[in-house]
């Protein structure tokens, strides 16, 4: 804790590790990643590398063999294959899935009727999941990742199996999570998937994770500095705009350094919080030193 706000650190990976059994060979070695909030991540590599094995990792429904991963933020994970069997209707089991992410029911019963309808499933909210077809099934999995607005949306091939149309709201949707502020992090065997749009990419191979030269980083472009003040002991919100770094500030603030292009979402989110968020000064933040780091600070 700094001062007298308390915020919330970033999920990192350090050293992660993944072997099934002892004596079976490491899927993945050695992990160190930084997971930006507010990005858009992909992770490639070919069959059989270790995608999935990292992105359960990610999502918190597996455990590393080795190493640690802290900062995880309320996680939604989709796989590519959805269990049907289950003894729910679609809309039974969107409405349950919502209050275990803590919606109150009304809210989790209403986002699933919308989540559903945007992608065209609407009249199958009384269909039990073990009579859905594949594809519906599929519309049913996803509605459930977004439902709750997670702060960090794990999607493993998650639109195998959805027609062009809800693939469409699916990268739309996708889209809309980065903008309020969380992350999504994905794999998909069709290389044009949201082409373009991830901050970052990284492979998987030989047990090893890269970034894949070329593409931008994360939080690229001009910067912009925000100081604010919040009640004692207050936490900022869950998912800013921008995944800004955060910083303490004497007396008792934060500095929040975001990309300029996320600072007006920004400022928005921070004035609209409840309890609300003093905003003291914004800056540009200094452009890059050529002694100081890589987010323009100077060095020390
Ligand atoms: N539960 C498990 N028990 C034993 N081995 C496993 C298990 N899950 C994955 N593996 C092994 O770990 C390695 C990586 O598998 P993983 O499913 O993570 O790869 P992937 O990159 O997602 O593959 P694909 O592109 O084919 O989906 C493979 O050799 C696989 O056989």
């Amino acid at each position: 804790m700094h001062g007298r706000a308390r915020y919330r650190e970033r999920m990192r990976l350090r050293g992660v590790g993944r072997r099934y059994g002892p004596r079976g060979p490491w899927v993945l070695r050695d992990i160190d990643l930084e997971v930006p909030q507010g990005a858009l991540l992909r992770v490639e590599g070919g069959n059989g590398s270790g995608k999935s094995t990292l992105l359960r990792l990610l999502a918190g429904l597996d455990a590393p063999t080795a190493g640690r991963i802290t900062g995880r933020p309320r996680t939604a994970y989709v796989p590519e294959r959805f269990p049907a069997a289950l003894p729910f209707t679609a809309l039974g089991y969107l409405t349950d899935l919502g209050r275990v992410h803590g919606l109150s029911r009304s809210a989790a019963a209403h986002g699933a009727r919308v989540w559903l309808e945007r992608f065209g499933a609407g009249e199958h909210a009384r269909t039990p999941l073990s009579e859905l077809s594949k594809g519906t099934s599929q519309k049913v999995a996803v509605a459930q990742g977004l439902l709750a607005a997670p702060g960090l949306l794990v999607l493993d091939e998650a639109w195998t199996g959805l027609d062009r149309a809800s693939r469409i709201v699916l990268d739309g949707a996708v889209a809309e999570r980065v903008a309020a502020g969380g992350t999504v992090v994905f794999v998909d065997h069709d290389p044009r998937r949201l082409a373009g749009k991830p901050d970052a990419v990284h492979r998987v191979e030989s047990a090893r994770l890269t970034a894949v030269a070329g593409q931008p980083a994360a939080d690229s472009g001009p910067r912009v500095r925000i100081e604010v003040e919040g009640p004692p002991g207050a936490r900022l919100p869950e998912a800013l705009p921008g995944g800004p770094d955060v910083a303490p500030a004497a007396p008792a603030g934060l500095r929040l350094t975001v990309a300029a292009a996320h600072s007006d979402a920004l400022l928005r989110a921070l004035l609209a919080a409840r309890p609300a968020w003093h905003i003291r000064t914004v800056t540009p933040a200094h452009p890059v030193h050529p002694h100081g780091n890589d987010r323009g600070e100077p060095g020390r």
